[in-house]
């Protein structure tokens, strides 16, 4: 079910923000949206193995590692993905906690270069709360691709925070981060930091609070904080309760609602999230050049991959490509493997014989205990070994998002959750990483459909089972054709378990889970935005924003992300 308060407890989760301070280290947190590449950028970093892909959410909690930099040492804390400081997950939540409450003496948001503008609007909001901010624009390599041109300089010189372009996968611009970092510590803040500037009515309420914020709750930046007291982010207030004593809570709250009690904050809540949209848009039409020549390249093999017409039997075929490369190629690795396990078994017998060992000890330890495990590494070990790779290999070519695309339509109408399409396919190599990949999916019933049913799409491990069955029920064409084909039969298991899956996830949204919250039900504001890439409509103060593609897909949460992917 992913972390909760509840079942993390109040203690464990503040343990996630105890960094412990040595001296003279600095902490750096690496904020930014899901899928930018902020691990990438921590690991060239640190030189660590923090799990990267690409698909949004892998990052689930605070991971840290160290480096250093002429002679000054760095503790570098990698934040899960979050599209806004509004958090509606609880990865959203520890990452803008962290942010908060952490003290980290410099935050690196690390944006995408190929959709700056959706980006920018997390930069404006970690801006408007912490100084020391680095906006480290990373996959310039892809923006290239795309032709996609970024005028750094003049972005630094408009925003007032220093501004470095990387291609974390190639190691590109990293030594010029930690120098910029190394900089920035040393030299402060820029006092020409760029402010987002709302109403003289806000403005005003602002200088206002800032007094009872700077006495309540000194160690928040207290515009960041009246601005929030006049938006009224629960989420946020929640979180505080955590961090802060209960009676200074009360006497901000009492305090402010002398001054907030006559407005209504979620107008003004929307109408700040569209300036920093509008700012966004602004920088975006400013500083970045795109030739769409070579865009619509990209975008052309979208159309056909992601096609009502081609999208699906292209989907199928890839996949019984790779189950038959999976069963077809794990065939003689499993051969061997069997063979020269099978062939110790027999050494180890004679060893029990030679110090006359009881034959239950015998049977407990090699007939029971060994000869298991000869088999279970023996059938699973070479599908898994070829399955995975070839998934990364899907996985790095963007291919997983689209495939989640293709598939959404169907899982809205069975009420699951578009992403489970990523677990089901994790499932498919095991079925235990798929029911893990599951904290994926923020909205809490869609996640417990996707673990209960995960089950349903048969794990390689069971491959050979199902082939055998396979050959039972269809005798008859294995008589007539004179073999079968196991790749086509997994396939069809896989289909069968696809079915099953959405028609038990359907039953199940609408009898046992129908009073859990579900990410359908959250609220659509009527605040949307339209991206710079068509098609994709944002709802910016939230995370839930409906993706329109000639009205057949919408979606939710970081949905559109998926159109984003490379
Ligand atoms: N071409 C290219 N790909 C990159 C670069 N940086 C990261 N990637 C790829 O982008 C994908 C996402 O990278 P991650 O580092 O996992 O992204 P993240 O921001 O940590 O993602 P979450 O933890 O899910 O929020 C991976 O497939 C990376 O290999 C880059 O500079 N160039
Ligand atoms: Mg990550």
């Amino acid at each position: 079910m992913g972390l909760t308060f509840q079942s993390t407890g109040k203690n464990s989760m503040k343990d996630m923000f105890k960094v412990e301070r040595a001296d003279n280290k600095y902490i750096v947190a690496l904020a930014g949206n899901p899928n930018t590449g902020k691990s990438t950028v921590f690991n060239s970093l640190t030189g660590l193995h923090q799990h990267t892909g690409n698909w949004p959410g892998k990052t689930v909690t605070n991971a840290r590692g160290e480096f250093s930099y002429k002679e000054k040492d760095f503790i570098l804390v990698d934040l899960p993905g979050t599209y806004s400081l509004f958090a509606s997950s609880v990865e959203e939540t520890i990452a803008r906690d962290f942010i908060c409450f952490g003290e980290p003496d410099a935050v690196v948001v690390v944006v995408d270069a190929t959709c700056l503008e959706r980006n920018l609007n997390l930069v404006f909001q970690v801006m408007e709360l912490t100084d020391n901010v680095i906006l480290c624009i990373n996959l310039i390599d892809e923006a290239k691709k795309k032709n996609i041109k970024i005028d750094a300089k003049r972005i630094e010189n408009e925003l007032g925070v220093p501004v470095v372009l990387t291609a974390a996968r190639n190691n590109e611009g990293i030594e010029d981060l930690k120098e910029t970092l190394c900089v920035l510590l040393k030299d402060g803040v820029n006092p020409n930091k760029k402010r987002i500037s709302y109403t003289t009515s806000i403005e005003d309420l602002v200088e206002n609070l800032k007094p009872i914020c700077e006495e309540n709750v000194p160690f928040i930046n207290s515009r960041w904080l009246s601005l929030r007291l006049i938006d009224g982010d629960t989420s946020f207030f929640n979180s505080m309760s955590q961090y802060i004593d209960k009676d200074t809570l009360e006497k901000l709250i009492i305090d402010s609602k002398k001054i907030t009690s006559n407005i209504d904050k979620e107008k003004i809540r929307e109408y700040i999230t569209e300036e920093n949209y509008k700012y966004a848009e602004y920088i975006k039409n400013q500083y970045v050049k795109q030739d769409n020549k070579k865009f619509s390249k990209d975008a052309k093999i979208d159309d056909i991959i992601t096609s009502k017409k081609f999208g699906i039997p292209i989907m199928l075929l890839i996949l019984a490509l790779i189950f038959w490369i999976t069963i077809e190629g794990a065939n003689v690795p499993s051969q061997l493997l069997a063979k020269a396990l099978f062939s110790f078994e027999n050494v180890l017998t004679n060893w029990f014989n030679k110090i006359n060992a009881p034959a239950w000890l015998h049977g407990i330890l090699v007939l029971g205990l060994y000869k298991t495990l000869a088999w279970v590494i023996s059938v699973m070990l070479p599908p898994m070994a070829i399955f995975f790779p070839l998934f990364t290999l899907l996985e790095d070519l963007g291919y997983l998002p689209r495939v989640a695309f293709n598939l959404d339509h169907l899982f809205k109408k069975a009420c699951a959750h578009g992403k489970q399409c990523l677990t089901m396919c994790m499932g498919l190599g095991c079925n235990a990483a798929g029911v893990v990949g599951c904290r994926i999916i923020e909205s809490p019933r869609e996640r417990l459909i996707a673990i209960i049913t995960n089950n349903f799409v048969p794990c390689n491990g069971r491959f050979p089972t199902l082939i055998a069955i396979s050959s039972v029920f269809f005798a008859a064409a294995v008589k007539s054709t004179g073999k079968i084909i196991p790749a086509i039969f997994v396939t069809l298991m896989v289909i069968i378990g696809v079915i099953v899956t959405l028609l038990v996830s359907y039953a199940l949204s609408k009898t046992l889970l129908k009073g859990v919250p579900s990410s359908f039900t959250l609220e659509l504001r009527s605040l949307q935005k339209t991206s710079s890439r068509k098609n994709i409509i944002y709802i910016p103060n939230r995370q839930n924003h409906i993706c329109s593609n000639e009205g057949y897909f919408s979606c939710r949460s970081c949905w559109c992300t998926y159109m984003d992917t490379r």
